[in-house]
This record gives structure tokens, sequence and C-alpha cells, in this order.
């Protein structure tokens, strides 16, 4: 079984780099899912208040016998539940779902601009840190200005800011921008929400190591230093999407890869979403 690799977050706290995203998996089956990733040697689940399937991860989490500590667990704070006290109530309720004493990340989910709570409700995450219920706090879906804000405005700076990411909007300058700042950036769709998985310049690559585009595609994200977090229910590509480690792109193909460019997103753009 491989091992993944960790990148350390600026509180030291070590964050598996291949992790396994679950939206649009529903609660009856992610337990499941979840404990196939924890077969294959996935340690690190990204889950969220909105996915609707807390419950059933905590179930997985249970059922596996694994020792707290080797897992790491995300989920985040929904859009409607921003501000100070409800973002505390919330927690409550995806710790509560489940069923862990504390989590590893939480992340507001998106900066939200039009309800301008998000320097609240990172207050309200800098108290749940303080009070050891997260191991490292974080954000999803935030721009420069808004990350200012925080650092302006608050005392913690983000560990994470996990963003939509993949070889056709590659984020070149916020990832810039996250490492400057000592922020880890996470890819999220990191393979186009399946959108790329038949691009030939992927397959070609592949071709080369023996691996499939999606390997490919995590390939290039590890390479590049993101954490990871691809989403299946099947449990080949469970198995296939950690099969990443036994290889490494050369600098032709991450060239390859950057052509792949188009600045098209599959998800909401930050700016306006939320
Ligand atoms: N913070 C945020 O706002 C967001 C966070 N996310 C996070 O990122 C995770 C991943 O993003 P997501 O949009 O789900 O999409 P991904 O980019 O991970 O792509 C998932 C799709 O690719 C397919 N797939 C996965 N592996 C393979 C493979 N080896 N071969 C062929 N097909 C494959 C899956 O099919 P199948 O499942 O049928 O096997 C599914 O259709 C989410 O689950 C979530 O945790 C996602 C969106 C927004
Ligand atoms: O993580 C995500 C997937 O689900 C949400 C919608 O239901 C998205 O908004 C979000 O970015």
């Amino acid at each position: 079984m491989s091992t993944v690799p960790s990148i350390t977050l600026d509180n030291g706290v070590e964050i598996p780099q291949l992790g396994l995203g679950v939206w649009q998996v529903e609660d009856a089956i992610v337990t499941d899912v979840v404990a196939s990733a924890f077969e294959t040697g996935y340690r690190h689940i990204d889950t969220a208040a909105i996915y609707g399937n807390e419950t059933g991860v905590g179930k997985a989490i249970a059922a596996s016998g694994l020792p707290r500590d080797e897992l790491f667990i995300t989920t985040k704070l929904w859009n409607s539940e921003q501000g100070y006290d409800s973002t505390l109530k919330a927690f409550d309720t995806s710790l509560e779902k489940l069923g862990l004493e504390y989590v590893d990340l939480y992340l507001i989910h998106w900066q939200s601009l039009q309800r301008d709570l998000y320097v609240d409700t990172w207050k309200a995450f800098e108290q749940l840190y303080a009070d050891k219920r997260v191991r490292a706090i974080g954000v999803s879906n935030f721009h420069e200005p808004a990350l200012r804000r925080i650092f302006e405005e608050t005392t913690i700076r983000p560990a994470v800011n996990q963003i939509e990411l993949h070889p056709a909007l590659p984020q070149d300058e916020l990832r810039a921008f996250n490492a400057e700042n000592d922020i880890v950036t996470e890819a999220w769709s990191p393979l186009a929400s399946g959108e790329l998985l038949a691009n030939p310049a992927l397959a070609t690559i592949g071709a080369k190591y023996g691996k499939s585009a999606a390997q490919v595609m995590i390939r290039w994200h590890l390479q590049l230093g993101n954490v990871v977090i691809p989403k299946t229910v099947t449990p080949s590509r469970i198995q296939e999407n950690f099969e990443v480690f036994d290889f490494r792109l050369d600098n032709d193909d991450m060239a390859a890869i950057a052509d792949l460019e188009t600045g098209v997103r599959t998800g909401g753009d930050p700016d306006v979403f939320g």
C-alpha cells in the first residue's frame, strides 16, 4: 500500500496530499465509498455540511476501527450559516453528524461577498481553533481581496484555500498568492468534474507511463504541490486514483498539461456565487 505524502500547514499540522472528495455521494452510499477508500489506504476525506453526507461519513469512520489521529477529516461551513453565532451552531451540528470530537480542517465554503459576514465567521473559526475543536482552519473559494481582509482584521491566517483547480484552470496567480502567504492550495474538481478525462493530450502522456488521464491529472497536482481530492464512487477508480506515487511527469509533460489552460470553470465564480 502506498504512503501518501503530507504537506505541513502553517501551524505544523500535516495534511495528506491526496484525499477523497464526497460531493454528490448520497448519505446512503457514502459509508461504503469511504470504507472502500480507507481499505485502499486513503486517510483524508473532504466533505461539507451542504453535501448532506456527514452522517454517512461518520459511520464509515466509526466502523473503520482506524485510530482517530491517523485520519484527516475536513468539513465546511455552508453560506447560509455565516456569522459568528450561527457558525458555532453549524459547527456543533457537523461535529455531531460526523460523530467526532474534533475535525482536522474546517473551511468557510465560499467568501459569500454579498453577505459580507466572512470576517465575523472567521472570528468564530478562531474561537473553535482556540477551543481545540479543529486542528486547522481555512477557507474555500476565496480570492485575494477577501484573504487580505482576513489578514488585516483577524488574528490567524487561513491554513488552506480550497479552490477550483485543474489543467483547464490552473490558477497560477492565486496559487502564488496563497504560497506567498503560507496558505496551502487545495484543488477542488481536480479532474474538472470529469470533463478532461477524454482529453487526448492527457491520454498520450499517460500512455508513456501506463497510466490513465485521471492518474496523470492527479500526478500533475501532486507535483505542483497542491492537495488533491478527486471524487469517485467507483471502487476500481478509488484504487486507480491512489496509484499515482510510482511515476513522475517530466518537464515536457508538465508543459503539455499547461497548454490545456482555457480558463473555463466547471463551478461558480467566487466573486459572483455564494
Ligand atoms: N469547495 C468547493 O466549493 C468544492 C469542493 N469540491 C470538492 O472536490 C471534490 C472533487 O470534485 P468533483 O467536482 O467531485 O470532481 P472531480 O474533478 O473529482 O471528478 C469527479 C468525476 O470524475 C469521475 N472519475 C473520478 N476518477 C475517475 C477515474 N479514475 N476514471 C474515470 N472517471 C473518474 C467520477 O466518476 P464516478 O464517481 O462515477 O466514478 C466523477 O464523475 C468534491 O467531491 C468535493 O469534495 C467540489 C466542488 C466544489
Ligand atoms: O462544494 C460544492 C459542491 O456543492 C455545492 C452546491 O451544492 C457547491 O456550491 C460547492 O462549491
